[in-house]
């Protein structure tokens, strides 16, 4: 459809569209303004001077890099599982279509400590525990990843609240809490991607062969489920796209697709589900994919800011003056974030139903997800990996 030379072109034209915000600049008010500007149209921007320092960056680009060169079989020791979100995998499902990508999931321990043993009881959490090559097999690797990782998780911080700042959220405010609780109890977690080249040949290409199968994308489109997204993308292979103002569920197949083109040393930051609710839809949960490429390598890392898994997130209550009616009643049910986590990843590996959308928290849905995230608040441990087969049965009810 739109992977056309011609389309290409069209994506790249509009690049430039996408806001780019200097978060060293000391006036908070032009920060405020631009920060909903892009969170409330786009979804995205590029952050320039985030201040994550670049040698930092680099080294994490390197070990990337040294961690998917691994040997195939080195990497399949940490694939993740039906009871381990956490890992390597290279099977991934988005909207029920597998991604032409690789990657490795590392995530906030259980035990908030990364000193302690990565598979010791008390790092495990809903997610699962971390999976890391050892050391002799990837050098340094751990130490780089948990620095990027916590590096991520101040920005995010810090992002957040200017997020709030924009939506005039008062710092120690009833809404403002959330903020102070996320930066405790987040359950975020870092994925490295690893897109290879696609050679797109009628003859030898499986995915191809069938000609009913449209050609296959590093990742399908989609939204990001957790609070924001701190994405580190690719210098040289540009095939992120969002598209332009597309809210409604599944309404993806005529998007116009909009390439973004990172500038040097940026971060990409877009708004996720859980934003979306927070902010009553004032803020989108922009839908993107990445293209395949049939000669370069992408590398990236979106660290997605999640809250707790007992966070229930809730429209705010506190509304900006100029706000328009329309926007002042709650437009979402509250959503646990555990729950809407928990399914995303059942989602992933298995049969289970239909993808859990932010759409099923509206509050004239006639979805019953609200409610059967109380019964599963009952029963669930967030201490304990998710066990999808263990909770099937309430699941399909
Ligand atoms: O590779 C990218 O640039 C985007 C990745 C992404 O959207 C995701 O992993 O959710
Ligand atoms: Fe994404």
């Amino acid at each position: 459809m739109s992977d056309s030379p011609s389309r290409m072109l069209d994506a790249d034209c509009g690049a430039d569209e996408i806001p780019v915000i200097d978060l060293s600049n000391p006036n908070v008010d032009v920060l405020k303004h631009q920060v909903y500007e892009a969170c409330s149209t786009w979804g995205f921007f590029q952050l320039i001077n985030h201040g994550i320092d670049a040698s930092l960056v680099a080294s994490f680009k390197e070990a990337m890099r040294d961690f998917f060169s691994l040997p195939y079989e080195t990497k399949l020791k940490l694939k993740r599982n039906s009871v381990n979100a956490r890992g390597y995998f290279d099977d991934e499902l988005t909207k029920r279509r597998r991604d032409w990508k690789e990657c490795l999931d590392v995530g906030m321990p259980g035990s908030g400590d990364w000193d302690v043993l990565d598979g010791d009881q008390s790092n495990s959490c809903l997610d699962g525990y971390n999976q890391f090559p050892s050391s002799s097999e990837c050098p340094k690797f751990r130490d780089v990843v948990v620095k990027y990782f916590n590096e991520c998780a101040r920005l995010s911080d810090q992002l957040a609240r200017l997020l709030a700042l924009s939506l005039e959220v008062q710092e120690g405010s009833e809404d403002g809490k959330l903020l102070d609780r996320m930066i405790q109890n987040h359950t975020s977690y870092l994925r490295l991607n690893f897109y290879p080249p696609c050679i797109v040949d009628s003859e030898t290409n499986e995915e191809k062969s069938d000609k009913e199968q449209p050609p296959p994308l590093g990742i399908s489109p989609h939204r990001d489920a957790g609070f924001l997204t701190i994405l580190l993308q690719d210098d040289d292979c540009h095939s992120l796209q969002v598209a332009r103002f597309e809210d409604e569920d599944n309404k993806d197949d005529n998007a116009d697709w909009v390439t973004v083109r990172p500038l040097p040393d940026s971060l990409t930051i877009n708004t996720g589900d859980m934003a979306m609710i927070w902010s009553n839809g004032r803020f989108r949960a922009p839908l993107h994919r990445v293209l395949t490429n049939t000669d370069k390598m992408r590398y990236s890392a979106p660290f997605f800011y999640n809250p707790g898994y007992s966070e229930f997130i809730a429209p705010l209550s506190c509304r900006a003056e100029d706000v328009d009616e329309s926007v002042k009643a709650a437009l979402y049910k509250p959503c646990l974030w555990g729950y809407f986590r928990a399914l995303r990843f059942a989602g992933d590996l298995t049969d289970l139903g239909v993808e859990i959308q932010t759409s099923h928290f509206k509050v004239d849905s006639d979805s019953d997800h609200a409610e059967k995230q109380m019964m599963l608040m009952e029963e669930v441990r967030f201490e304990e990996p998710f066990d999808v087969e263990k909770y099937r049965e309430v699941l399909e009810r």
